[in-house]
């Protein structure tokens, strides 16, 4: 009803606007706010309306979301292209399906994202998102006072991981070149933002040097990392599946696709730079919000209490029973949307206008007619809608509209799920107090452009806190931690704590690190130690250690992680008491990233563990096996048709006497080869093996002498299915008596060969 009501409405201003050959009202304004533009479009259409047009910039403001879907989606068809300006093909958007043109090609690049990022196909990332979040929580405990560092480690890392296998982390040199161009993109979108040249579009011809044409630097630089990230990671991940490292999605999308190797890798450097500011984004609101809501913090605790226990993390099997967490993720995404105006969408044909139409979602968020207390955190407004939490991620509109909505949004969606949730069970998080005891303001701002909290100083995170508090008191007191804690905290975990804040450690403190402001502030109240959790945090193994080591050795952060976690081996002070050997296994992964376990059993004695070598073999063995039935010389439409065409020509009726003379043929080729290999076995000159080779024999008369048991007839003939799966039947036979055979002891090489001259039909040129 809403819905109609307001295509109607919508309609009608577009074509009386038309008629009159005139636009909405909206202010002449010659700059646009590039400051918190989202409030300053909200302010403008509260005074002239749903639409607001800026006639200086041909665009369109709608801060209604029933406006946007009459436009943007039931009018997709018109609403649906993007404008690629000269700076935007400098940064390198010509190969971004964000910023494209509506065109054949981006069609294209979609169809191939869509498939690999569709709702039924985003399993494929779970065990990388486990990882990460995991992985994020674990840095947490560490170094609570580097959140930023880690929210920018999960948001950076996810998609390399997930989509190329590799472990890039924020201290990577192209990590941080790709969220250094961000902001350039956003800036990019942002009409307003490069003054100079949206006044002087010539300057886009002059040289960078020249005065006003700094832009042209930055966009060119931006422009040198979209096309690193176009070939660099995907070489990289093709490479490791070359050496037989790892594979990973994009490589395999590529084997069975070479003819879309463009699009695949275009889709690799979209969602690259495509996931990393807006995961941080969310994830820092969220953060921010539960440091400002500790009521609704405490009501997503019980719930995951309450419903999934205390003895483990959660897992997206565990979301449809969370609604109260669900309802938190979607009010974080309803206040504060990491894109606040969207992409703005240009309409390809006269509809009314040709303008671009930009979305404030921002402001659709707030709308008072739409949510009471619309500016109110509240989860439950959600709980309390006629839908439930659990309706379409589409309807919280942060993820854009159309046919240009979010290519991402489903993986993104359970990225920031799994995080809220994890968070939730794991950590309280709180507003920090200073040397006084009186708790840090934190401050509310945003930054401009893509939407996120402009600095994190003052959060920590109590519950962390309070654990290691209680934990350092613990060790000062009494050797026993356990009944402090009171729980079964492992102890790699402990041991890695001992040396944050231990008083009586003599190692390394928290304190090297920095100290954080919390610790300045005494012994906060210890209202909720929720120790039992965080054993799940999980601690690296050493082989972990040592391959982040390796790989991020340049790394101040990490350095100083892991060389606490080293020095805790030699240190002989606080002797582990118990081991929980699957504790520590449950967040290790195997080599294509996966956990190796999710659920946590303990045990005291570890399985017998195989050697490394024979692992890596295993290891091996299995990707070859993979990669084999990955590599089929026919695409898959292709082995359709040729059976579909062997078929046919099979007809009908014949096919009893073909498989009649085919069994006749198998039985006749297996008495062939039981007389071979008993004529073979009792001769021992070489030229003898070569009886039936084809190196002595007349090329006419070889084709005439094709025999039963020779495999292949050359390139003009291709086998049928039933024909090569006969071949492979007959050389499984074959294979135990080439093997018993007496000359492949001492030249195994020559006898195979002489096997194969003897079995496939040399392919003879004509
Ligand atoms: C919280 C996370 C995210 C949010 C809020 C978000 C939001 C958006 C928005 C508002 C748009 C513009 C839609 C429009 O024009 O109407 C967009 C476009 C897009 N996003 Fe996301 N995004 C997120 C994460 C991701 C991730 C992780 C990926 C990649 C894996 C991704 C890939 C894309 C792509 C490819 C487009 C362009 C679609 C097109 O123009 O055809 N996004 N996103």
């Amino acid at each position: 009803m809403f819905d109609i009501k307001m295509t109607k409405k919508t309609m009608h201003r577009f074509q009386s606007s038309a008629s009159k050959g005139s636009y909405p009202p909206g202010p002449k304004v010659v700059n646009m706010p590039t400051l918190d533009a989202w409030v300053k479009y909200r302010d403008w259409g509260n005074k002239y309306g749903d639409l607001v047009y800026l006639p200086r910039w041909n665009t369109l403001i709608t801060n209604d979301a029933g406006v946007a879907i009459d436009l943007l989606e039931k009018r997709a068809r018109i609403y649906s292209d993007r404008a690629m300006s000269p700076i935007m093909k400098l940064c390198g958007g010509e190969n971004l399906l964000s910023v494209e043109c509506y065109s054949d090609k981006w069609r294209k690049d979609r169809r191939v994202f869509q498939q690999t990022f569709r709702q039924a196909a985003i399993g494929q990332f779970y065990p990388a998102q486990y990882n990460k979040v995991h992985e994020f929580l674990r840095e947490l405990l560490l170094t609570p006072e580097d959140l930023t560092q880690h929210v920018n480690g999960l948001s950076q890392g996810l998609i390399p991981k997930a989509l190329y296998g590799l472990d890039i982390g924020p201290e990577d040199a192209l990590a941080s070149k790709v969220a250094g161009i961000i902001d350039t993109f956003g800036k990019a979108l942002l009409s307003g933002s490069f003054p100079a040249y949206e006044w002087f579009p010539f300057l886009i011809f002059m040289p960078s040097w020249f005065p006003g044409c700094g832009f042209k630097r930055i966009a060119n630089e931006c422009g040198k990392v979209v096309e690193e990230i176009y070939t660099v990671p995907f070489d990289l991940a093709m490479n490791n599946m070359q050496n037989g490292t790892r594979t990973s999605p994009i490589v395999e999308l590529a084997m069975q696709k070479p003819q879309d190797i463009k699009e695949i890798k275009a889709m690799g450097t979209m969602s690259f730079i495509g996931a990393i500011d807006t995961t941080m984004s969310s994830i820092s609101s969220f953060i921010l919000v539960m440091c400002l809501h500790p009521n609704a913090q405490t009501k997503g605790q019980e719930e995951i209490d309450r419903v999934i226990g205390k003895d483990r993390l959660p897992t997206f099997e565990d979301r449809r029973h969370l609604p109260y967490v669900e309802a938190i993720y979607r009010e974080v995404m309803r206040l504060h949307p990491p894109v606040p105006l969207g992409f703005p969408h240009i309409s390809m044909e006269d509809d009314s206008y040709r303008c671009a139409v930009v979305a404030n979602i921002w402001a659709m968020n707030r709308n008072p007619n739409v949510y009471q207390d619309p500016d109110r955190f509240l989860p439950e407004r959600h709980l309390k809608s006629a839908a439930g939490p659990f309706e379409s991620i589409d309807n919280i509109y942060a993820y854009g509209f159309g046919r240009r909505v979010c290519a991402g949004r489903y993986m993104a969606d359970n990225t920031i799920w799994l995080t809220v949730a994890s968070v939730l069970a794991a950590f309280t998080m709180g507003k920090a107090k200073d040397g006084n005891g009186n708790e840090i303001d934190i401050p509310g701002k945003f930054t401009n452009h893509f939407f996120r909290p402009v600095s994190f100083l003052a959060v920590k995170l109590q519950r962390i806190w309070f654990l290691l508090q209680s934990i350092s008191e613990c060790q000062d007191s009494q050797p026993a931690w356990r009944p402090i804690v009171g729980c079964h905290l492992a102890p790699p975990f402990l041991s890695s704590l001992r040396y944050c804040h231990c008083s009586n450690f003599k190692g390394p403190k928290l304190s090297s690190l920095g100290t954080p402001r919390s610790a300045q502030a005494g012994t906060p109240p210890c209202r909720r130690i929720r120790v039992i959790e965080t054993r799940f945090i999980g601690i690296r193994s050493k082989s972990d250690i040592a391959r982040e080591d390796r790989q991020r050795h340049s790394h101040n952060y990490h350095f100083h992680s892991l060389s606490i976690h080293v020095r805790s081996k030699r240190s002989t002070s606080h002797n582990a008491s118990v081991k929980f050997t699957t504790v520590k296994s449950q967040f290790l992964e195997d080599d294509s990233g996966s956990p190796v376990a999710q659920t946590v059993e303990y045990e005291s004695d570890p399985a017998p563990a195989l050697k490394k070598k024979d692992k890596h073999q295993i290891k091996r063995e299995a990707f070859l096996q993979r990669l084999e039935l990955t590599q089929s010389p026919y695409s898959k439409s292709h082995q359709r048709r040729i059976k579909k065409k062997a078929k046919e020509q099979i007809g009908h009726g014949l096919e009893e006497i073909r498989t009649a003379l085919e069994s006749v043929d198998d039985s006749r080729a297996l008495s062939t080869i039981a007389q071979d290999a008993s004529a073979t076995a009792g001769k021992t000159d070489k030229s003898q093996m070569k009886v039936d080779g084809d190196e002595d024999t007349p090329k006419s008369v070889h084709q005439s002498k094709v025999k039963s048991n020779q495999i292949g007839e050359g390139k003009g003939a291709t086998l049928s299915n039933t024909q090569r799966k006969n071949a492979l039947k007959i050389e499984r036979l074959r294979y135990p008596l080439i093997l018993s055979n007496p000359q492949f002891g001492s030249n195994p090489f020559q006898t195979i060969r002489t096997h194969a001259q003897n079995t496939l039909i040399k392919h003879v040129p004509t």
